[in-house]
């Protein structure tokens, strides 16, 4: 029946990136790619990231945090659900800071000045073509061209790639909404340049210091708004110096607050943290669950 089956949860979001909560901090039991994809069926509870929060593995840490894509699959950074993920645990302890451990290594979470906000340092971006990961070798990574058939848009051919902890491709468009990125989307994400795929989004520098996206996921597809991808954008930009290190990036469902430290690197991106409903998983969902 596996981990999840009658266990309690808590369903948010960040500006509108739909993220269920799990804490199975008191327990040793995994969640398995089938058990997630169950959470996100018809009869489950919508999600585009499930977040499971885990005993933790170094200590000073508050949780290692495992996050699932609604396909199943495990992601190693999600800006927007650690966020929910540390309100959560803002209101429960009372602490003023946290750290977490994901696969992408340890995040520090805070409540930023602002009431409602809160910021993740999501560490520091990489840009080698080995640790986004690309199949071949592209000296420099802040466009790269990239061999592809059925798309007929040429702006849709060379992106900056970086890596946010998770592989993200930015396409820098002058409208982001004249594609129709729900059909490019699942192209890109799975061409073969990117062997563990790749989050996919278009963008628009407005100016130094605003930008407007919208990003198809990797294994979630179309969501409201990906806080990595917010990250990558912002450092994108950056790096071809067409953005200030703070800026404000629009997404479908909401705006945040990203800044690329020039003294450590680091990148750290501030945003609300929904939160809506909790409940308790109906046992049925995992009937057929091995
Ligand atoms: N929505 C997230 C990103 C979640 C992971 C991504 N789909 C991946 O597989 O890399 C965010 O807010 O960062």
């Amino acid at each position: 029946m596996g981990a999840l089956a009658n266990h309690a949860f808590s369903k948010m979001n960040g500006i509108g990136n739909e993220i269920v909560v799990v804490d199975l901090r008191d327990s040793s039991a995994a969640v398995s790619a089938e058990e997630a994809r169950a959470v996100a069926s018809p009869a489950g509870v919508p999600y585009d990231q499930l977040m499971v929060l885990q005993p933790p593995r170094t200590s000073g840490t508050e949780a290692f945090v495992r996050i699932y894509n609604n396909d199943g699959s495990e992601a190693n950074a999600c800006g927007n659900g650690m966020r929910c993920v540390a309100r959560q645990i803002f209101e429960a302890t009372g602490k003023a800071a946290l750290t977490f451990e994901t696969r992408a290594g340890l995040l520090n979470c805070w409540r930023d000045s602002a009431p409602g906000l809160y910021t993740v340092d999501m560490g520091s971006p990489k840009f080698d073509w080995r640790d986004i990961p690309l199949a071949e070798e592209f000296r420099d990574t802040r466009y790269i061209e990239l061999q592809i058939g059925p798309i007929d848009a040429p702006v849709l051919h060379s992106p900056s790639v970086v890596s946010m902890g998770n592989p993200h491709a930015i396409f820098w468009v002058d409208d982001i909404d004249v594609y129709d990125l729900a059909r490019f989307g699942p192209l890109l994400e799975n061409h073969p340049v990117f062997p563990e795929r790749a989050n996919i989004t278009l963008a628009h520098i407005v100016d130094r210091d605003h930008i407007t996206m919208r990003t198809w996921e990797r294994g979630a597809g179309l969501t409201k708004a990906c806080g990595s991808a917010a990250c990558a954008t912002a450092v994108a930009a950056v790096r071809l110096k067409r953005a200030n290190r703070i800026v404000h990036v629009a997404l479908p469902g909401g705006s945040l607050t990203v800044e690329w430290r020039e003294r450590d690197d680091h990148v750290l991106m501030t945003g609300p943290a929904v939160f809506e409903y909790e409940g308790t998983f109906d046992p049925a969902l995992f009937a057929s669950v091995a």
